[in-house]
């Protein structure tokens, strides 16, 4: 047969398709995602299980008229193959090219630009509301939401409001029995008894039967759901969890039969009211390494290409990551002192919690995707004598914003936030980059903000931050770590570390950009212009005995950091400057602009900010000839 997927320029295109058509193009929309696994590296597993879906969802619906929403957003790589961009999928997550995530830039068929777990029942709920009330209530609104991120408190917020909706809602529930780790849970458990509803086990093929008697369109359809829900409420007693909120469920059916799919969309299509459609999918689907290891497959490295699909070198091999070395050091402040907890909320996998979940056992603690309730959670730990560290990424404690405040730092608890992917996360672009946690810390009162320069720093201070009687922050990048060889001046509160004195100017660096920071003071030297370099170490306190004198004695300062300028380091620095009524007129601060940094190669990122050893040294160059200038002119 004849290439399928090439032709197929929007999901019109798949009206005329047939069973065996449908099922080819499935066969296509894999290959094409393996073939890009093989040059880079991508969301996999979860694309594979819901090629079926995605398949039926555009063949029965309209989505010019009618609404979908991929949750989270990590697995509408079909969605976007059959939307127009088949052309485009080879420039996949690189600059420039496709998102990895929905994007409304690069499609009508994307309705929001999304990476955070949680929200597409909230947002489609609001399309449909909207939809009625603007005179559309013919127009269908799909959430299609992972059983990963179904226990998200969002979720539940939005389940307890859907009876009051007037519009048509449905939520497909993508039960794959995986988050990125094995879901976990009284949700995933209550999923799993879902699972063993005989409508599933057994019954199943008698539905099957019944439905493939049924018409697709017309009334008989709605008589048979009618009756087919009756005998679910009567004798099978499956999501009454659902039912009792006011939500028709329906299932648990077989994701990866197109026909059965399409059966039961026509027919939920058909229903008033919020109804909730159970599909159950296998996460790796049609690819059997990633079927068996779905959590190396989330996102594997890049893949050696062979005839089936291809073949990834388990080996990570190369240096070792900040989140390496966070780990190991939280193990050991976990060995040394058994109050010591360690939360993780659903990215066991991406922080490399794995083994901590070994050793530790019960101090060890993976909420699912719910970062809200994990920082309250903690809170309530701490307030009990304990130790928790909370180790989420820095874009995704956004979620817990309230709780930093209300639980952690107003009532000014031990809570140790250790946020990983701080800064530019590049291929998974402006929903993933951690641009904003120094502000959103140093925000409140009680909390210590803090950043190492390096490695060793980095291990310093996991253990300082779990000896102090406050709520801490530690932020560090998803990169490999670098350790900067000098006399190490040990962790203080609020101490800065001058690592050089020049007469020039100052560099002063709050993070890991220090050791870039540190070529570009070299590359000075070279030209002549002798520069002070600072390791900030702490965004608050600041450390104003040790920079401000530094403020006022250099000809120009140039703060660094990879973070939000907004609210960031420098304009702490900034801030205290003013109090203390010192002129920084010849302060620049250098980092992340008032905008969303796009995907990209990270190298590339930071380049494009000036944040690279070259960046900074350019920038210091101009402001040295500026300031020779004017003391020229005097
Ligand atoms: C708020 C938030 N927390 C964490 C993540 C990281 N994350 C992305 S996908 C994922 C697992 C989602 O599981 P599920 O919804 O079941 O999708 P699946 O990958 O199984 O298809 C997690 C934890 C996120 N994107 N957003
Ligand atoms: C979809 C999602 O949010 C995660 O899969 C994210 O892409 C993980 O990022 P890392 O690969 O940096 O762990
Ligand atoms: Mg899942």
């Amino acid at each position: 047969m004849a290439e399928l997927l090439p032709t197929i320029k929007s999901p019109e295109d798949l009206t005329g398709f047939n069973a065996a058509q449908l099922d080819q193009l499935a066969v296509e929309i894999r290959e094409v995602l393996c073939n890009l696994v093989a040059t880079r590296t991508a969301h996999f597993a979860s694309n594979l299980g819901v090629v079926e879906l995605c398949i039926a969802l555009h063949r029965t619906f309209d989505f010019t008229q009618d609404r979908l929403i991929w949750d989270t957003g990590h697995q509408v790589y079909p969605h976007k193959l059959v939307t127009g961009r088949y052309d485009q999928f080879n420039t996949m997550r690189t600059k420039g090219g496709l998102m990895g995530y929905p994007n409304p830039h690069e499609s009508e068929y994307d309705l929001f630009m999304t990476g955070h777990a949680g929200a597409s029942v909230s947002t489609v709920m609001g399309l449909a509301s909207g939809d009625f009330l603007n005179g559309n209530s013919d127009r269908h609104s799909v959430a299609v939401i992972g059983d990963g991120a179904f226990p998200s408190g969002m979720v539940f917020e939005a389940l307890n409001n859907a009876k009051v909706l007037n519009g048509n809602l449905l939520i497909i529930l993508n039960d794959n029995k995986m988050s990125i780790c094995p879901r976990v849970g009284g949700v995933a458990d209550y999923f799993d008894r879902l699972r063993m509803n005989p409508f599933y086990t057994g019954f199943k093929n008698e539905v099957v039967k019944a439905l493939n008697m049924v018409p697709v369109f017309g009334d008989p359809t709605e008589r048979f759901l009618a009756q087919l829900k009756e005998g679910v409420k009567a004798g099978l007693h499956g999501g009454m969890l659902f039912e009792e909120l006011g939500i028709n469920y329906i299932g648990p059916i077989d994701g990866h039969n197109i026909q059965l799919l399409r059966k039961y969309l026509e027919m939920v299509k058909t229903q008033k009211g919020p109804t909730l459609l159970h599909v159950v999918t296998e996460k790796g689907h049609g690819y059997d390494p990633a079927a068996e290891d779905p959590v190396y497959y989330h996102t594997p490295p890049v893949l050696r290409k062979s005839e089936d699909c291809g073949e990834a070198p388990k080996t990570s091999g190369g240096s070792k990551a900040y989140t390496n070395y966070a780990r190991d050091a939280i193990a050991d402040v976990m060995r040394k002192n058994q109050s010591v907890t360690i939360m993780t909320a659903a990215m066991c996998q991406g922080t490399k919690m794995e083994p901590l979940r070994d050793e530790f056992g019960d101090r060890f603690f993976d909420t699912g995707i719910c970062e809200s309730h994990t920082v309250a959670f903690a809170a309530g730990q701490a307030k009990a004598g304990l130790r928790p560290i909370v180790n989420i990424y820095s874009t995704f404690l956004q979620r817990s914003f309230d709780q930093v405040f209300q639980e952690v730092a107003l009532q000014d608890l031990p809570v140790v936030f250790t946020m990983d992917r701080a800064g530019i996360t590049a291929a998974d672009g402006p929903t993933h980059h951690g641009m904003y946690d120094i502000g959103y810390m140093r925000l409140f009162p009680n909390m210590i903000v803090m950043a190492p320069g390096d490695a060793d720093e980095l291990t310093e201070m996991v253990s300082f931050a779990v000896s102090v009687d406050h709520p801490t922050a530690i932020r560090y990048p998803k990169t490999n770590a670098e350790n900067i060889a000098r006399d190490r001046q040990p962790i203080e509160l609020g101490k800065a570390e001058v690592l050089k004195r020049g007469s020039d100017g100052a560099v002063i660096c709050y993070g890991t950009q220090l050791a870039e920071a540190k070529k570009a003071v070299e590359l000075l030297a070279k030209d002549g212009i002798d520069v002070t370099l600072v390791n900030a170490r702490f965004a608050k306190p600041i450390d104003s005995e040790t920079i401000l004198p530094i403020l006022k004695e250099s000809p120009f300062v140039v703060t660094v950091e990879e973070a939000a300028l907004m609210t960031g380091f420098g304009s702490a620095l900034l801030e205290t400057a003013n109090e203390a009524g010192i002129d920084a007129s010849h302060v620049k601060r250098l980092g992340i602009a008032d905008l969303f940094v796009q995907h990209g190669d990270r190298a590339e990122i930071l380049a494009e900010l000036q944040l690279d050893s070259l960046g900074i040294a350019q920038v210091c160059r101009e402001l040295a000839a500026a300031h020779d200038e004017i003391s020229s002119q005097h």
